[in-house]
C-alpha cells in the first residue's frame, strides 16, 4: 500500500474533521487512534489520519509522540505528510505547533513547512498572517478563553516564531492570489533565507487549493482542514468523490458528553435542553466526591431506555476560571479523566451511539473505550462527519471540536445515528 497522504493530526476532533474533508474530496481516508498494531486491517485506503493527544501535553512528549506516527506512515509509504493543527491555532507559546512542524521536516530533510490554520468554510481565514475566526481576529474571539490554550494573539508569524528555534517567514495574500507556481517560488526564496516554517494566508477555498498544489511537492506541511482540501485536491484532481456510506443503527441507546467550554458548544446544550435529560455535573464533587459520579451515572439508567442523556462539565469563562483557581492549572485533566470513566458507565450501561463534544474530551473518552480506528461516515456539520468504530462491536460516535456545528447540532448528531430527539 502506497498512500497519497498520511497524517499526523494533534487531537481526535481535529482528525476527523481532516477525514471527513479528505473524503469529502474522494480519498478513501481511514482514522486511527495513534499508531495502529500490526494486526489493523486497513483495507485499500488512499489516506491516514493517525489521531495523537498531542495538542496540551509537554512539546518534548509531542514530538515523540509525532515521530512515531511519521515512521508508521512512512512504512506504508505515505507521499506527503500533513500535520493536522486547530483551525484557531490552539497552542501555548512552549508548542507545539512550532517544536513538531521543526521535528518532522528534520526528519524529512523538508527545506520549509507551509503552515495554515485556514477553514474558509467554518470562518477561520488568514490575512497578512493574522487568523480571523468569522470576522473577529484571534484574540477577540471565544478563543481568548479557552480552558487549555486561551489565544491571546491574532498574528500567527509572532505565535510560531515563540515556538520555533528556527525563522518564520509569510507568504502574504499578494503571492498566494497569483497561485501555486508563485506560493512554491516564495517558499523557495524563503528557504534560502533561512527560515523554516512560513504562515501562508488563505481567505477562499481558491487559495488552498493553490497552496495544496504548492505544498504537495514538498515533503510536509502543517494546517488545518482548509489545507487538507487542497492537497486532496492536487493529490486526486477535481472529483465527484463517493457516496457516504450508509450505516445500519447499532441497537442501544444514545448519549452526549460535553467537556467542551466553547461558546458554540455551550449554546449547543442549551437549544437541546427542553429536548432531552441535561445532567449539569457538579464540578467539585465530580472532582473530590469518589460516589458522585457513580450516582450520576444511576440516575441516567432510567432516562437512557427513554430516549439520549446529556452529561456535561462545560461551563462559562467565569467558572471555569473560579474552578482553575480553585483545583489547580490539571482541572482540565482531572474532569477530561471524570468524562472518559462517564462514557466507559454508559457503555457498560448499553449505550452504543455517542456523541462527545470537546477534542481533549474526545481523546479522553476514545482512549478509554479502547477504540483503535473508525471510518468516516456522512458529515452532520462543517467540520464533523459520523464516524464508527473499527474492530469489536461497532458504536457509531460524533467527535465535535468545541466550536464546531450550528446551535441544533445534537439533534443533527443524533439524527445522523438514526435517534429523534
Ligand atoms: N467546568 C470546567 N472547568 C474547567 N475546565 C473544564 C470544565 N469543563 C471542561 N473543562 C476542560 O476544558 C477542556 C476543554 O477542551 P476540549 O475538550 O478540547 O474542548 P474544545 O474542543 O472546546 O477545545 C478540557 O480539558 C476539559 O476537561
Ligand atoms: O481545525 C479545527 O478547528 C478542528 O479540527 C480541531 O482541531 C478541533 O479542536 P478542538 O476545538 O479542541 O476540538
Amino acid at each position: 500500500m502506497s498512500l497519497m497522504l498520511g497524517s499526523i493530526a494533534d487531537d481526535y476532533t481535529g482528525a476527523s474533521d481532516l477525514a471527513n474533508t479528505l473524503t469529502r474530496q474522494g480519498l478513501r481516508t481511514i482514522q486511527t487512534i495513534g499508531v495502529p498494531d500490526a494486526g489493523l486491517a486497513l483495507g485499500t485506503v488512499d489516506a491516514v489520519v493517525v489521531a495523537l493527544k498531542t495538542r496540551s501535553i509537554p512539546s518534548a512528549d509531542a514530538v515523540a509522540r509525532s515521530l512515531a506516527a511519521l515512521d508508521w506512515l512512512r512504512g506504508k509509504g505515505a507521499r506527503h505528510i500533513m500535520f493536522k493543527i486547530c483551525s484557531t491555532f490552539d497552542s501555548t507559546d512552549a508548542g507545539n505547533i512550532g517544536p513538531v512542524t521543526e521535528a518532522l521536516a528534520a526528519a524529512l530533510d523538508a527545506p520549509v513547512v507551509p503552515v495554515t490554520p485556514a477553514f474558509p468554510e467554518t470562518g477561520r481565514t488568514v490575512f497578512q498572517g493574522h487568523l480571523f475566526v468569522g470576522s473577529r481576529p484571534l484574540h477577540e474571539s471565544p478563543l481568548k478563553d479557552h480552558p487549555l490554550n486561551p489565544m491571546h494573539d491574532s498574528d500567527l508569524v509572532r505565535v510560531l516564531a515563540r515556538q520555533s528555534r528556527h525563522g518564520v517567514g509569510l507568504v502574504a495574500y499578494d503571492v498566494v492570489s497569483q497561485g501555486a507556481a508563485a506560493i512554491a517560488a516564495r517558499l523557495a526564496a524563503l528557504a534560502t533565507s533561512g527560515v523554516r516554517s512560513a504562515i501562508v494566508d488563505a481567505i477562499s477555498e481558491p487559495d488552498l487549493i493553490a497552496l495544496g498544489a504548492a505544498a504537495l511537492r514538498l515533503p510536509l506541511s502543517t494546517g488545518a482542514s482548509g489545507l487538507g482540501l487542497g492537497l486532496a485536491r492536487a493529490a486526486r484532481g477535481e472529483s465527484a468523490g463517493t457516496a457516504p456510506p450508509v450505516w445500519e443503527a447499532p441497537g442501544g441507546p444514545a448519549a452526549i458528553i460535553a467537556g467542551s467550554c466553547a461558546a458554540a458548544t455551550l449554546e449547543q446544550i442549551a437549544a437541546v435542553e427542553p429536548d432531552l435529560p441535561v445532567h449539569r455535573l457538579d464540578i467539585d464533587r465530580l472532582l473530590n466526591d469518589p460516589v458522585y459520579a457513580d450516582a450520576a451515572l444511576a440516575s441516567t439508567e432510567a432516562q437512557l431506555s427513554q430516549g439520549p442523556v446529556l452529561l456535561a462539565s462545560s461551563a462559562t469563562p467565569d467558572v471555569v476560571a473560579r474552578l482553575k483557581a480553585a483545583h489547580g492549572d490539571d482541572v482540565g485533566a482531572r474532569i477530561e479523566a471524570a468524562l472518559a470513566r462517564l462514557a466507559a458507565g454508559l457503555v457498560e450501561r448499553g449505550v452504543r451511539r455517542l456523541i462527545v463534544a470537546g477534542g481533549e474530551t474526545s481523546g479522553a473518552v476514545i482512549d478509554r473505550l479502547g477504540v483503535a480506528a473508525l471510518e468516516i461516515g456522512p458529515e452532520i456539520a462543517p467540520g464533523v462527519p459520523l464516524l464508527r468504530s473499527i474492530g469489536g462491536a461497532p458504536m457509531l460516535f460524533a467527535l465535535k471540536s468545541g466550536n464546531f456545528g450550528g446551535a441544533d447540532f445534537f439533534r443533527r448528531a443524533l439524527a445522523a445515528m438514526g435517534v429523534t430527539a
